[in-house]
């Protein structure tokens, strides 16, 4: 098993076998896809189902703008965004030796924050890869025009269509019929996959391929979950246990998850998560509001509140086994740093100290349910591996719920008001 779940920490005062039989009715549910949203679960078979040669084009077009740019630009939100970022700084880290950068828009109507993006690439060797499934979100759309302007002026018209992608629906909407009429290189956002659930299509796969990342190797982990998490035996199935872990952690009163990672590459992973867990679960007045920390870091700003402060919340440590590099502590002659007790220590072993301490601190004095996911390190197979895992293990935690995990209709309340707001025609009341 790739990843492992550890509920030893978690307190939990319900056994999670118990749960087998509801388990396997929603897992049925989920294969014959019978359950609420089920034509949203395309991902399900999507490690075998994939285009093949749509992914065959995406490898060819990396290959083919490799070295010829500078700096990628994603314009894309939500789950047309952070996907995306959250597989490359997990794989290539934070500052990656790559020669390439990568921007992200779209993602923000922030004036100062579009400004300084138009500026900072001004000089750049820049390619766009603009992504959205309806191809009318506001944030993005007003940040592509911008975008297209800066590309147009810049390479002009034939130029920048050599430069831009559009990853959109096979047919609708406007950045599909733009995408068109330009002449642009797009991939499509298969149908019955959410926003939320397309890093695996080319939703991911282009932004990672363009930044040099193996996504043979993606689709390798996500087929390798996809044949282990195949089971409803929750013995077998650590995505499963950790889904029920969550049920019986709420019903005894933990309204909040903090999804605690050790290294800052992984933060970005953390707000996928967030959106993946909080836009699938939190209707009906339901569901575990999903937070997140990085740690060390936020041992010195939230620590105190985690120990000692109102008992709401539980935490999911997302442990990495093998750092992607690791640096030896020098020793100094002078130690006036008093630091010479760890000379010739590597520094993640200083890290994976830091974890197991706060873990004791956490759970022992602190008495903060701790659940373990063990990924073995950062690389493009594990990243494709704990998509599969936490699709699945959401799809599961929110069936027990009786909750769509696959539909967001809160999110179009603030939409409406601020169309209202803008004077967007059709919303005058
Ligand atoms: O890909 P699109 O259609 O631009 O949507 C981006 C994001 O916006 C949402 O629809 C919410 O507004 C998310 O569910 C989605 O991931």
């Amino acid at each position: 098993m790739v990843m492992q779940f550890d509920a030893s920490h978690g307190f939990l005062k319900e056994d999670i076998g118990s749960y087998q039989n509801e388990v396997s009715r929603i897992h049925k549910m989920i294969h014959e896809k019978t359950g609420a949203g089920n034509d949203f679960l395309g991902w399900v078979d999507w490690p075998v189902n994939y285009d093949k040669d749509e992914f065959e084009r995406i490898v060819k077009l990396a290959e083919k703008l490799d070295g010829k740019f500078d700096t990628l630009v994603v314009c894309g939100i939500g789950g047309s965004y952070l996907g995306a970022r959250a597989a490359i700084e997990m794989i290539n880290g934070l500052y990656p030796d790559n020669g390439k950068e990568v921007i992200f828009a779209g993602n923000t109507f922030s004036s100062t924050y579009m400004s300084q993006v138009l500026s900072h690439i001004k000089d750049k060797n820049v390619v766009v890869n603009v992504i959205s499934k309806s191809g009318t979100t506001t944030e993005t759309a007003l940040a592509f025009r911008m975008l297209r302007e800066f590309m147009d002026q810049k390479y002009g018209k034939e130029g920048a269509k050599e430069r831009i992608i559009a990853t959109t629906d096979k047919a609708r909407g406007t950045l599909k019929a733009l995408a068109d009429q330009e002449g642009y290189e797009s991939f499509v956002i298969p149908d019955d996959i959410g926003g939320r659930y397309s890093v695996i299509t080319p939703v991911g796969l282009v932004p990672m391929a363009l930044m040099g990342i193996d996504i043979r190797k993606v689709m390798e982990g996500l087929l390798a979950a996809y044949q282990e998490l195949n089971t409803d035996d929750l013995e077998k199935n650590p995505a499963y246990r950790y889904a029920v872990a969550r049920r019986i952690l709420q019903n005894q009163g933990y309204n909040v998850e903090m999804f605690v990672t050790y290294e800052p590459q992984l933060s970005m992973l953390s707000e996928w998560w967030k959106q993946l867990l909080g836009e699938s679960e939190g209707k009906d007045g339901k569901g575990i509001l999903p937070d997140s920390a990085t740690f060390s870091t936020d041992l010195h700003s939230l620590g105190q509140f985690i120990q000692q402060g109102s008992k709401v919340l539980y935490e999911t440590i997302f442990k990495v086994e093998k750092p992607t590099l690791d640096v030896t502590i020098p020793s100094d002659p002078q130690n006036g740093d008093q630091m010479n007790y760890l000379a010739g220590k590597n520094l993640d072993w200083v890290n994976k100290m830091a974890c197991e301490g706060t873990l004791q601190a956490h759970v022992e004095s602190g008495n903060v349910p701790n659940l373990i996911i063990t990924v073995p390190d950062m690389k493009e197979y594990s990243f494709g591996y704990l998509c599969y895992f936490f699709f699945i293990a959401t799809a599961m935690t929110c069936y027990m719920l009786d909750i769509n995990p696959f539909n967001q209709p809160g999110v179009e309340i603030y939409k409406k008001n601020m169309f209202h707001l803008l004077g967007k025609p059709g919303y005058e009341k």
